[in-house]
């Protein structure tokens, strides 16, 4: 019964954003970003609730938006122009009398920090939306919870045990970075300091620097040795933490500007389909980056993902495990044990070995599969239920296999 009167309000939101969206030309409705149309349905819901045409819930109504963090004294000059203008552009579209261009400003505010990407189970992107019970969870670069959707529903989920009276903490941002990425990109869109034991622990230390090194540093000029480099003090260049050997900075600019030259070029290669010509591209520059930074290096880990992806398009099964096999060390290391692109890769793995005929490697990579996703993504999911499907498979598979060696 509450679907059905779910999907009514659904479709009744849905025909009167159509209705006011066909005043715009076809040009102007494709050039609407995710936040502007998110805008226009959020005003558009206010005043059908208002209307009582749909109802209001505990969990679906304006005031909660109205709650919602803005940080307007914190952005600057051209950011508030922007969402003044922006707001008029929601204001052309909608006709509303009672319209407040400052409040519509500061609804865009609002949702640069509340907002969230709906993904679907394997986390990719499909949309933006506006959950303001899910907005007042905070941060930690550390989780003890994730956000998934199922379908349009946000779920969060814990990853661990968390005792009574513990803050239940989700992660804002990509957390693979290191200290000193993750604090910038969460001050920037978010305006604060993140203190979790993560960013706290290490902050600043050699430690961290060394972790920030490798992760997004470079490394030594010898194959033969896997090196960190530090700049020197006069910072002419950069220095081998192991062998001592160093490293000249105008060497590391030059492929840097190469890599990232050819990063631009392959993505504009891949977003034309053009897979063959990316996977050659993605190649070139994973061959440099190896020359270039730490086989730990996220730069790298990106390159391989986009290769992976690649392949997968280009139905090269063979290669696509080679580079799903690549990047797993790297996610071990930048991912707590129960994350969901831990879990995801290792399905993707498990999925590839089967389809190769490598059954036992499948069932080992399908168990750690299922052992991380049943806690992100829950059991009750029809993605979890698919792949418990495909872990039954291949252990019948291999007794199967078994039974006629034996026989
Ligand atoms: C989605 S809201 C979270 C709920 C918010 N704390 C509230 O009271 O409504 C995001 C904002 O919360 C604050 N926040 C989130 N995580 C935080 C953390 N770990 N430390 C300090 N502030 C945090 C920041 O101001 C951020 O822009």
């Amino acid at each position: 019964m509450l679907g059905v009167l779910a999907r009514k309000s659904e479709w009744k939101l849905h025909r009167l954003e159509c209705q006011a969206l066909a005043g715009l030309s076809k040009d102007r409705q494709r050039s609407l970003t995710p936040s502007l149309r998110l805008m226009v349905r959020l005003y558009l819901k206010r005043r059908l609730q208002n209307e009582q045409v749909i109802p209001t819930t505990a969990t679906d109504n304006y005031n909660l938006v109205e709650a919602l963090v803005d940080h307007m004294s914190d952005i600057d000059e051209k950011q508030l122009v922007l969402y003044a203008q922006m707001a008029n552009l929601v204001n052309l579209i909608l006709h509303l009398p009672e319209i407040n261009i400052k409040e519509i400003a500061q609804n865009f505010s609002k949702l640069a920090c509340n907002a969230h990407t709906i993904c679907d189970s394997e986390l990719r992107p499909l949309g933006t939306g506006l959950y303001p019970v899910v907005s007042i969870i905070n941060h930690s670069c550390s989780p003890n919870s994730f956000l998934v959707f199922e379908g349009r529903q946000a779920v969060v989920r814990a990853g661990e045990l968390i005792p009574k009276g513990t803050e239940v903490l989700i992660n804002y941002i990509e957390t693979a970075g290191s200290t000193a990425t993750r604090q910038k990109a969460l001050n920037e869109q978010y305006f604060f300091t993140c203190s979790c034991p993560r960013c706290k622990k290490v902050c600043g230390l050699y430690e961290d620097i060394q972790e920030s090194a490798t992760l997004e540093g470079y490394r030594c000029k010898d194959d033969k040795c896997n090196g960190l480099l530090l700049r020197d003090s006069d910072d002419k260049g950069f220095i081998c933490q192991t062998c001592g050997l160093v490293r000249s900075k105008e060497e590391i600019k030059t492929i840097a500007s190469d890599v990232k030259l050819m990063v631009e070029k392959a993505s504009t290669t891949l977003s034309y389909g053009n897979y063959l010509e990316a996977s050659a591209m993605y190649r070139t520059i994973e061959q440099l980056q190896l020359k270039l930074c730490h086989p730990f290096s996220i730069n790298l880990m990106r390159t391989r993902e986009s290769l992976l992806k690649v392949l997968m398009e280009l139905e090269d099964w063979r290669g696509a495990l080679t580079y799903c096999r690549l990047i797993m060390p790297a996610y071990k290391r930048v991912y707590p044990d129960i994350h969901p692109l831990l879990g995801l890769q290792y399905y993707t793995c498990g999925k590839l070995e089967w389809f190769l005929g490598e059954t036992d490697s499948a069932i080992k990579s399908l168990t750690k599969a299922v052992d991380v996703l049943r806690i992100t993504h829950g059991t009750n999911t029809s993605f979890v239920s698919d792949l418990l499907v495909r872990l039954d498979e291949a252990r019948a598979e291999a007794a199967h296999k078994l039974s006629l060696e034996d026989g």
